[in-house]
């Protein structure tokens, strides 16, 4: 589904990504790890188009994608969520839910001409908003104002207003920072719920132990170069990963 080819990127004199090869496949949770500096964030922003890169290759559902915006990716189904969750602290779940993308939404002229179509479209939309917060148990607190939701709260919110561009690869960085350990159960489940329904994910995270239940591959980051790549049992045995992220040898 997506794949990444020779992938490089400098900074100055600083190589944050070298050359990094990989793949995502339909229906995957692959993760990538490594420790602070190694470029993730970095492989991160190229893939979702918000960086250019220096060289390689991006391709997402058999197109080339390495030209794109980050609007153009949004609309052929790549999304991503931050490591602070963006949105809007002063609106409340359901608004912040409610805001449509740039693309949709209405001028003031068909407002009148297609009412009754757009009335139709915003129930519809409203619908989809109201089951999302209802599947990630936040349906109660739809009319709290983001900014007093709790840090597990506003991931889900972040999940959820991805969520709302029907998305078909998600890139989640760092879902479980800040995450208590009973949300982070909740977290789990909501992943592996939305694989079950078809979603696939690329997954940043500094938790090792939420990667290893939630992925099936894993890729290791470590000074920009991917040093290996495995199963979440082989990457946990890897004498090089342990090496260079948990500083044993
Ligand atoms: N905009 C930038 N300008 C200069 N250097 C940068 C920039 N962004 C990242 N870097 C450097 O690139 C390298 C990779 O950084 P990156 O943030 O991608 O790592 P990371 O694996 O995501 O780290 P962390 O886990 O701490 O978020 C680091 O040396 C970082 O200092």
């Amino acid at each position: 589904m997506l794949q990444v080819k020779g992938l490089s990127k400098n900074f100055g004199g600083v190589q944050a990504v070298k050359d990094v090869t990989l793949e995502v496949n339909q229906g995957e949770i692959v993760g990538l790890i490594g420790p602070n500096g190694a470029g993730k964030t970095t492989l991160f922003n190229m893939i979702s188009l918000f960086l250019p890169s220096n060289s390689g290759q991006i391709t997402f559902l058999n197109e080339k994608i390495d030209t794109a915006t980050p609007d153009d990716v949004v609309e052929k189904g790549l999304l991503r969520t931050f490591q602070t969750p963006v949105g809007f602290p002063k609106l409340s779940l359901l608004e912040n839910l409610m805001v449509v993308p740039p693309n949709e939404g209405e001028g003031i002229f068909s407002t009148f001409l297609f009412r009754k179509k757009i009335i139709q479209r915003e129930q519809e939309h409203y619908e989809k908003v109201c089951g999302l917060l209802r599947q990630f148990n936040l349906f109660e607190k739809r009319n709290e104002l983001a900014e007093n939701l709790s840090a597990a709260e506003l991931k889900l919110l972040e999940l959820c207003r991805q969520l709302m561009a029907s998305p078909k690869i998600m890139l989640l960085d760092e879902p479980a920072s800040g995450v208590n350990p009973v949300m982070l159960d909740k977290m789990v489940q909501h992943i592996l719920r939305l694989r079950s329904e078809g979603m696939t994910f690329l997954v940043i995270d500094h938790n090792l132990g939420f990667i290893y239940r939630i992925c099936d591959r894993i890729y290791c980051l470590a000074n920009g170069e991917l040093i290996a790549s495995g199963t979440p049992e082989e990457i946990s045995n890897n004498e090089q990963v342990k090496s260079v992220y948990l500083g044993a040898s």
